[in-house]
């Protein structure tokens, strides 16, 4: 499946139940190996990066079962220090197996991660972080780092501005160092959360998580447990803003709406209508689309800028220009070009663009450039007049376990290639 077709220009009714996430599966397959037991994972996504993770255990000596959406771990057996490079670099998240290495085995070699290219991307607050744990870090020949440590000692450690992937990898080498440790100027993600919740379940004592402040007392080891994934508020969200962008009425089982604040606040700005029930969300647009005139994504619990690429699709459809100021990353309007060929009209720097809305958008063969962006295409295919065709798709199986299916349980007329 490396292309999706749509035709559009037809609103969405239906229901889809959303996934579980691959931002909080991927750091909690990582922390596994500090288990020296069997680890159950339920509600777990089925996409690319989980079965790289998944295959990055397996090539460090864990022992990984994957049955539908169940994944069992069990890391009791020898595990080396070094991550496979080949896996390494597809993938962000591969760096959060370096706290947990150090938190197992006081040693991992490692080379730069891969992961979406939405900006720079570097890992000083991570290696700042080990540092403070008393690591040592020795660049080898072949471009690769060993971080090691006789023992892991509690600090205090005051990150100068939010990082998810630094304050998880601090966490993992918090949980069994000696003594305490305090974490400040941590992220707040709800990833952060369930890591923090997963690894308590393990038998860790973590305090604070979810806000700025975590504090963690060192435990001698870790047991066997079973944990279930949250559902994914970035694959939520992309579908209510596919919802938004294209009218309709569709509700979203399990949607996490406490994670979408800051979501449904624009939407509804925008003129959708949310009904939020114990079950999930509601998502309706009927009337206008109107643009909220400027969108700024943040940290948590601000507009996440995962959602910043599918919401620039939904800002080209509505009446009024919006100015987009991205504050995470510093090169997240790649997809900008796509959608201009299109009938966008976006003008883009590294970190703003301005965005004019009520354009109307023709099909294209248009190219996916990462996850997020990808995903936009799809939702732009869905406003479109005619048929849009997406190439370069295992950029979304990244992310979405099926993008094609959770559309089409909205009734959008989508593909993939071998349906055209
Ligand atoms: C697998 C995963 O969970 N990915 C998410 C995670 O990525 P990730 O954990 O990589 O994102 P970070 O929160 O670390 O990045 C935030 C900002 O900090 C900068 N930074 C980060 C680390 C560092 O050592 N030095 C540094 O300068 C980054 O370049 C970026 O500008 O959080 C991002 C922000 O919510 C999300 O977009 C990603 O989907
Ligand atoms: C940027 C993302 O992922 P990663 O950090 O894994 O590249 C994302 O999920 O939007």
């Amino acid at each position: 499946m490396d292309s999706i077709w749509i035709r559009g220009k037809r609103p969405l009714y239906g229901e889809m139940t959303v996934q579980g996430s691959k931002n909080a599966v991927l750091p909690i397959l990582a922390s596994t190996i500090l288990i020296a037991g069997k680890t159950t994972l339920r509600n777990c996504p089925d996409i690319s990066d989980v079965d790289c993770m998944c295959r990055i255990l397996q090539k460090i000596g864990a022992t990984v079962t994957k049955k539908g959406h169940e994944i069992c771990v069990d890391a009791s057996g020898a595990l080396q220090s070094r991550l496979p490079a080949e896996e390494v670099v597809r993938m962000r998240s591969s760096i959060v197996l370096t706290g947990a290495l150090l938190g197992r085995l006081g040693q991992a070699s490692f080379c730069d991660p891969g992961g979406c290219v939405i900006g720079d991307r570097p890992i000083d607050l991570h290696l700042k972080a080990f540092a403070r744990f008393g690591c040592q870090i020795r660049r080898e020949d072949d471009n690769f780092l060993t971080v090691f440590a006789k023992r892991l000692n509690g600090v205090q450690i005051p990150f100068p501005f939010s990082s998810v992937g630094a304050t998880q990898n601090a966490i993992l080498c918090a949980v069994c160092a000696k003594g305490e440790t305090v974490l400040t100027g941590c992220a707040k993600e709800p990833e952060v959360v369930s890591l923090c919740r997963f690894l308590n379940g393990a038998g860790a004592k973590i305090e604070g998580a979810g806000s700025k402040t975590i504090r963690i007392e060192g435990v001698k080891k870790l047991c066997s447990t079973e944990f279930s994934i949250d559902a994914d508020r970035i694959v939520a969200g992309t579908c209510l803003i596919g919802v938004l962008a294209a009218g309709g009425e569709a509700f979203l089982r399990q949607a996490p709406i406490g994670q979408l604040t800051a979501v449904i606040a624009v939407a509804q700005k925008m003129g959708a209508q949310i009904v939020p029930d114990s079950e999930g969300l509601l998502v309706k647009r009927a009337g206008r689309l109107v643009s909220p005139l400027l969108l700024e994504t943040d940290v948590y619990p601000g507009y996440p800028t995962d959602l910043q690429s599918p919401m620039l699709t939904a800002l080209c459809c509505a009446e009024g220009n919006c100015m987009v100021s991205e504050r995470v990353f510093n090169g997240r309007f790649g997809v900008h070009e796509q959608l201009n060929r299109m009938g966008a009209a976006i003008v883009a720097g590294q970190t703003s663009a301005e965005v004019t809305g009520g354009r109307k958008l023709h099909g294209e063969r248009v190219f996916a450039k990462e996850l997020r962006g990808g995903a936009a295409l799809v939702l732009a295919g869905l406003c479109a007049e005619h048929k849009t065709v997406v190439e370069n798709c295992h950029f979304i199986r990244r992310g979405y376990e099926d993008i094609v299916r959770d559309f089409r349980e909205l009734g959008a007329d989508i593909g993939t290639e071998t349906e055209i």
